[in-house]
């Protein structure tokens, strides 16, 4: 489903981010992406979402070379992809309703077809009845519940995860992780950035480890990768 081979990312402030980074990442598997702060790790998913583009190599999805989408067919590409971001990037000044929302209105949805599917999200990650709430009440786990909710409510593909626990204690963080299961033994292909090596560990996935900007491959795999406790 995402490709990369040899993809390097160097910032307009000559900061290199990402260096000759190749991995596959197969439909329907579910993976953990991680590193130390600074790793590259945000970049990568970045590139995959088009907010940033690769200076070289080549980064595809379902085989289509990213290089090649224009601008114009940017939101086409990411009504595929639900993201949740570092810092839940929610609309403050509107309900949760309304933010959770958005991409099914960016669609066309229905009202009717809206409001079923705004209900399940937020019933899904725990926030059932909170709809008319405003970000602002809410809390810092309860706000990231909402920018899970909004990932998931139009049922994309893909679904890509920048720290998705960072605010959340270790019993919310596992039920979202078990959440992305669930979408995961549906089909949906996961992706997960985090510094969180205890939730790794409890979860058998693969784990795609960055070291300064550079993919680890197995063989490389070392102790001192470790990241807990870095931020
Ligand atoms: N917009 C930007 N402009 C210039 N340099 C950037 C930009 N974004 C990131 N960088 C740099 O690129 C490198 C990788 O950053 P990135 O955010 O991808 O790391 P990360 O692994 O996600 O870190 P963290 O875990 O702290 O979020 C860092 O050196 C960072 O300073």
């Amino acid at each position: 489903m995402i490709q990369f081979e040899q993809v390097s990312k160097v910032y307009s402030g000559g900061q290199k981010a990402l260096s000759d980074v190749s991995f596959h990442l197969k439909v329907g598997e579910m993976a953990f992406l991680t590193g130390h702060s600074g790793a590259g790790k945000s970049t990568l998913l970045k590139l995959i979402t088009v907010i940033e583009r690769a200076n070289g190599g080549r980064v595809s999805i379902n085989g289509h070379d990213i290089a090649r989408v224009s601008r114009a067919q940017v939101p086409y590409l990411r009504r595929d992809i639900g993201m949740i971001f570092q810092s839940h990037h929610l609309l403050m000044n509107k309900s949760v309703f309304d933010n959770v929302a958005l991409p099914l209105m960016i669609e066309g949805f229905s009202h009717g077809e809206i409001r079923k599917r705004v209900a399940g999200a937020l019933d899904m990650v725990g926030l059932y009845g909170k709809e008319r709430h405003q970000p602002i009440m809410l809390s810092g786990g309860e706000q990231q519940r909402v920018g899970i909710a909004r990932a998931i409510v139009n049922k994309p593909p893909l679904l890509l995860a920048d720290e998705p626990t960072g605010n959340l204690d270790p019993k919310l963080s596992m039920d979202i992780l078990r959440l992305f299961e669930t979408f995961n033994h549906a089909g949906t292909t996961v992706l997960i950035a985090t510094h969180d090596l205890g939730l790794i560990a409890r979860m058998k996935y693969r784990t795609l480890t960055l070291k300064q900007g550079r993919m680890l491959g197995a063989q490389e795999l070392d102790p001192s990768a470790s990241v807990s406790g870095e931020r």
